[in-house]
């Protein structure tokens, strides 16, 4: 279960007060999740209408990090896009501390994560994504990418002396890569980026995207890298090959509402394969962490090295 601080009845009843919520009638610790501790809290307002929320301890992002995400799910979700934006007191604030943590309290979206995501459910979600990006121009905060150069040389001095020789060379050969192509991943279009659009921080009722979730790697990045993301997740089966009719769907719907540049369509294959080596690390340095392994769910790192060598040897169509 993702808890890791644990809350009563007491502490919840006393924390949802200052948002307007009067009485709590339900609390559930949330079973899925890796980094949070997140709580299912029903309650009733002043007028006795039932609220379904989610109460958020952070466990490890500094509350100095929060007042981004605030701003940012409070501004796509006033733009219609389906986030959790959270709620303020009466002085309009959004972060409080709770038992020590940073704590935020948001709406609870109906719905489930997908299982196996449909074609429609693809073209949903790249919708949402095209729109997120295509609104960046209007938000004015920035926040920079904490899995960027500096934390994947930081990785490979801690993955390097634990890898076998056939992953260390992958591993040194493909970031010695990214690290030339700096300059011109650099110059492509850059603006608000989820970075962690998988599909379990999405949730639909049946086909209707009702949420996209876990803010917590937004920042101002490559848009097409926040694509390529999705669709390594999105649209690859389990030897990392590209599922064909879901990438169509995905690169269709994105591309009606935002349209690839000729860089960007230079730089796609290449960036499908450094986001895949982005997330093949970051499971490498959980799955080598013992303090990880005490954790819920423990993602495997070679789905995510399948993806990178299946876009290696089999460069995205566009
Ligand atoms: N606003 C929300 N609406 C509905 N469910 C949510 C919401 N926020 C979190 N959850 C549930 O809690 C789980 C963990 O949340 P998540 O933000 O992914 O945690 P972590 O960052 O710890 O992985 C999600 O998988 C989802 O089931
Ligand atoms: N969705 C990711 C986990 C989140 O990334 P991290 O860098 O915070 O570990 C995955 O599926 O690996």
């Amino acid at each position: 279960m993702a808890v890791y601080t644990a809350l009563s009845q007491a502490d919840v009843q006393r924390f949802i007060q200052r948002f307007g919520w009067h009485d709590l009638v339900e609390l559930k610790a949330t079973e899925s999740g890796i980094e949070n501790t997140n709580y299912f809290v029903t309650a009733l307002d002043a007028k006795g209408n039932t609220g379904k929320l989610v109460l958020t301890l952070f466990e490890k992002v500094p509350i100095d990090a929060l007042p981004y995400f605030v701003e940012l799910t409070s501004f796509l979700a006033d733009k219609g896009i389906p986030v959790p934006k959270p709620f303020r007191d009466h002085q309009q604030l959004a972060v409080h501390r709770l038992k020590s943590k940073p704590a935020l309290l948001v709406p609870c979206f109906a719905g489930h994560h997908p299982q196996t995501p449909s074609l429609i459910q693809c073209q949903l979600i790249a919708t949402a994504l095209a729109k997120m990006h295509l609104a960046s121009g209007q938000f004015l905060l920035q926040r920079e990418n904490v899995r960027g150069p500096q934390w994947r040389r930081r990785s490979i001095e801690l993955l390097s002396p634990i890898l076998d020789s056939e992953n260390r060379q992958l591993l040194l050969e493909q970031t010695s890569k990214w690290t030339r192509h700096q300059a011109a991943i650099d110059a492509l279009p850059h603006g608000i980026t989820h970075n962690d659009l998988f599909h379990d921080n999405a949730l639909f009722l049946e086909n209707k995207l009702t949420g996209i979730i876990d803010f917590y790697q937004a920042c101002n990045d490559v848009l097409i890298y926040d694509l390529a993301v999705l669709v390594n997740d999105w649209c690859s089966d389990e030897e990392g090959r590209l599922i064909g009719p879901l990438y169509d769907a995905v690169m269709g719907a994105y591309q009606q509402h935002r349209p690839f540049t000729p860089a960007e369509r230079a730089m796609w294959p290449d960036t499908l394969a450094y986001a895949a080596l982005r997330f093949w690390i970051s499971r490498l340095l959980s799955w080598h962490d013992a303090e990880s392994h005490r954790k819920v769910a423990q993602k495997d790192p070679d789905i995510m090295r399948r993806i990178l060598l299946w876009r290696l040897n089999h460069p995205a169509p566009l």
